[in-house]
């Protein structure tokens, strides 16, 4: 498959983006448009060569017996290295993980009227389907449509007893946010030259993933690019800004992206568990200390919508904004 020149790609009517990469596909595109396609030195080029990792493992019912102790230090152990671990024995059955799959698969096969009646530009609606990333602001757009879905907060939190703080600290969980992300990344004809989701760390406090079989997530460690493989009935939990700066740089919001393939689509639900609105989050008092001094200044999601709105959504620039030098 060639790497197609912009003489031969295709170019769409600027509405026809916007209704999504699914309605494309549904509309017999065969060949990535230029609208999706990434410059050379960004496009995903370790598909085939990939490495896949296991991402460490934390058993959340072992977490609950007497090996506590242990399971924490590995847990702490992860989220400073990988930023990332898999969460099996959640307690969330093996079945309503499948409906969970099952349901929003069935959501991205509804007729196109149908899921447009969700199609919003307002970012604070509670749900929302849209595109790429944001698809106002993008100049190449990404692989993906999602449905955005505002949720009750959880409430359980054993990685700040990882962290070893005390009480009071948990009243940072009081009045979260949590939202949920349905993504779908449908097959791409030519994988190679874009992305379902560019580089990016995500800005809430943790966020936790379901994903079906299909490889796709990708996370940056030690300079590669390393795959992650999806454990069945498993949750992907990674680190977000708001907990790198509350844990004063411990714990790492690592950067990920997502590949697609030319084979299948793909489908993942992200929860992303972030503090209210206007609520800052500063390191923890209990984490500062002469020799670790605090290295992140006050921040809050606002910044953080008007970061986005502002400026193009790469890498970890917003968390190194907030870092005290
Ligand atoms: O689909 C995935 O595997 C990752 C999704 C993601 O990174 C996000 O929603 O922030
Ligand atoms: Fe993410």
């Amino acid at each position: 498959m060639s790497n197609s020149s912009s003489e031969t790609c295709i170019q769409l009517p600027e509405h026809m983006y916007q209704k999504g990469v699914k309605h494309l596909c549904e509309n017999g595109v065969t060949q990535v448009p230029k609208k999706y396609i990434l410059s050379e030195p960004e496009r995903p080029h370790n598909l085939v060569v990939g490495s896949c990792i296991d991402l460490p493992v934390i058993d959340f019912a072992q977490l609950q017996g007497n090996d506590r102790p242990a399971v924490l230090r590995s847990l702490a152990k992860a989220c400073q290295e990988y930023g990332f671990f898999q969460l099996t024995n959640h307690g969330i059955t093996n079945d309503v993980v499948g409906k969970m799959i099952d349901v929003s698969k069935r959501f991205f096969e509804l007729p196109f009227e149908e899921r447009q009646r969700y199609m919003s530009s307002n970012l604070y609606a509670p749900v929302r389907y849209g595109t790429s990333f944001n698809q106002n602001n993008d100049g190449v757009f990404c692989w993906r449509d999602f449905l955005k879905l505002s949720c009750y907060p959880m409430q359980d939190f054993a990685i700040l007893a990882s962290l070893g703080v005390m009480e009071e600290d948990k009243a940072i969980l009081d009045d979260a946010n949590q939202l949920t992300m349905v993504n779908c990344y449908p097959s791409c004809p030519q994988p190679q030259l874009t992305l379902g989701l560019p580089p990016h760390s995500d800005y809430g406090l943790l966020t936790l993933l379901l994903q079906d079989q299909v490889e796709g997530l990708q996370i940056q460690h030690k300079g590669r690019w390393l795959t992650v493989k999806p454990i069945p009935n498993s949750l992907v939990v990674n680190i977000g800004d708001q907990f790198e700066i509350f844990s004063n740089g411990r714990y790492k919001s690592v950067v990920h992206r997502v590949a697609v393939n030319s084979m299948s689509s793909r489908l993942s639900v992200a929860t992303l568990f972030s503090l209210p609105v206007n609520h800052n989050v500063r390191p923890s008092p209990e984490l500062i200390d002469e020799s670790n001094p605090r290295r992140y200044r006050d921040t809050n999601y606002a910044d953080f919508l008007e970061f986005l709105s502002s400026s193009d959504f790469k890498c970890k620039k917003f968390l190194e904004l907030r870092k005290l030098r």
